[in-house]
């Protein structure tokens, strides 16, 4: 079965080859040296989950699944709305043919505010990891269920040389299983299959259980309410990464605010 996973990875591929003819290594290296210095994106959400919950917010103009989710488009602006809201860290698509995103979004983005920055696109070569660094994303995604083990190795394995984290996205048990071989603390669980864009939260409820005790878990996608929020952090999840919904309303920052008002303080931060 082809999905929509295997056509994005189809396209990446090609779509790195034409930028590594384009842009050698070293010069991407040079670039890398040069950008900001990483701020500390796995430190920012232990923090914040001390004592209330870890959010990441999400700079989405587009997906697969719902298409245009919002026209008024201002990186910088919605940044600035996030971290006016209490936003810890942002994530930024910079995925164009999938989620309209863009490189720049996640530069002016990251320059418009001092919270870590996810880089959300899909990697598959160390390559990609450098190019991250030379936009001054703070942190990487890796989706398990789009790479062989080896890979996700080597590719964390560069983040981690260049100072970034890594965000280790999974789905299920099996995914769970590969990324605890893995040695970044944060375990990204996504409610949304990537195959079939189905979306239902009874993912992180079954697996967060099964999350090993010294990582960190982050609850993903198909997160509408404070109440959802409280909901998942009786399972154990303190982070959460939403888009979506905070992009879809006209006070970003105030909507931003609302969803971060019911912390399930009472059993205490990890
Ligand atoms: O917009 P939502 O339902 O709040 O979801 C955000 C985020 O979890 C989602 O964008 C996402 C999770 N994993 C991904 C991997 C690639 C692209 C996008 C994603």
């Amino acid at each position: 079965m082809s999905t929509i996973l295997d056509r994005i990875k189809a396209y990446k591929l090609e779509e790195v080859a034409r930028a590594k003819a384009a842009t050698p290594l070293s010069a991407l290296e040079a670039a890398a040296r040069g950008a900001a210095s990483p701020r500390g994106f796995a430190r920012a959400l232990r923090d914040a989950a001390h004592t209330g919950y870890g959010l990441i917010a999400e700079i989405k103009k587009a997906s697969p699944s719902k298409g245009l989710i919002r026209a008024d488009f201002d990186p910088p602006a919605l940044a600035r709305a996030y971290e006016a809201g209490g936003a810890t860290c942002l994530s930024v698509l910079t995925d164009a043919p999938s989620f309209q995103g863009a490189d720049e979004y996640l530069v002016a983005a990251h320059d418009a505010v001092a919270l870590p920055c996810l880089r959300k696109d899909f990697l598959y070569d160390p390559w990609q990891v450098v190019q991250s660094r030379a936009l001054n994303a703070d942190c990487i995604l890796l989706i398990m269920a789009s790479l062989e083990d080896g890979q996700a190795a080597e590719l964390e394995a560069a983040a981690l040389d260049w100072g970034m984290d890594v965000l280790i996205e999974v789905h299920d048990q099996a995914e769970l299983d590969r990324a605890a071989l893995l040695k970044s603390p944060l375990i990204g669980i996504n409610n949304r299959n990537l195959h079939t864009f189905e979306v239902t939260l009874d993912t992180t409820r079954r697996l967060a259980r099964r999350v090993p005790e010294d990582r960190m878990i982050v609850a993903e996608s198909g997160l509408y309410t404070a109440d959802d929020l409280a909901d998942l952090a009786q399972y154990g999840a303190r982070c959460f990464l939403i888009g979506e919904s905070l992009m879809r309303q006209a006070d970003v920052a105030a909507a931003t605010r609302e969803i971060l008002s019911k912390p399930l303080t009472a059993q205490g931060g990890l």
